[in-house]
């Protein structure tokens, strides 16, 4: 597999050669070792797919914020479109970091197998690029709705690039507050 750290450290491009053959394909998705070998948190505690119908569709900008005690421990998470293709957005809401707030976007291509793995304290968020995508997610710790928190799609603070005007979101995804309200994490 090929890790490439992004503009946000810690957040890394990756990759990994697909093997063709006359009944299709095979590629690593993860690998524990391979993981071990780069200091990333492995994320194989639960994972999870998202399913989307229509184009437009957005999800996020959620993160868990670091707080002290166990129960807000953070959460790293691979994220990779197995069916479409999505622009995929990371954005460093770590307290004190030297890109705090800084964002990087991505195309994930199922076809081209590409993936983004964010460290904890790094919201994610995405916006489908075609109908029928879907998304695979591996994370380092078990689903906690009640910690997860999130900051809004269009946060002027942030200004991420969305290439369109989302069509489909959840109630909460558009009551988000903005970084600005959002108390210190
Ligand atoms: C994320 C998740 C959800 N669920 C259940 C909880 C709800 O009953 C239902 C939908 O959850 P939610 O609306 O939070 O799903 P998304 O809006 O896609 O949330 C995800 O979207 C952004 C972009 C992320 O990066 C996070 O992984 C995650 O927050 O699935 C689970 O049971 N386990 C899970 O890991």
């Amino acid at each position: 597999m090929r890790f490439e750290e992004t503009a946000i450290p810690g957040v890394f491009d990756i990759d990994s050669d697909i093997f063709t053959d006359e009944r299709g394909s095979f590629q690593r998705a993860y690998c524990a070792d391979e993981w071990r070998d780069h200091g990333l948190e492995p994320v194989e505690a639960q994972s999870g797919i998202s399913r989307n119908r229509a184009p437009a569709t957005l999800r996020g900008l959620h993160v868990i914020p670091e707080h002290e005690g166990p129960e807000h421990e953070g959460e790293a998470k691979l994220v990779r479109c197995i069916r479409g293709r999505i622009f995929d957005v990371a954005v460093d809401l770590r307290p004190g970091s030297a890109t705090y707030l800084a964002h990087i976007t991505r195309e994930l291509d199922a076809d081209r197998g590409n993936a983004l793995y964010l460290p904890r304290g790094v919201a994610h968020g995405f916006m489908t690029l075609q109908s029928e995508c879907d998304v695979l997610y591996q994370f380092s710790r078990p689903h906690r709705a009640n910690v997860e928190r999130g900051v809004r799609w269009d946060d002027p603070d942030i200004a991420v690039p969305w290439p369109m005007q989302p069509e489909v979101m959840s109630e909460r995804d558009r009551n988000l507050p903005l970084v600005a309200q959002f108390d210190s994490i």
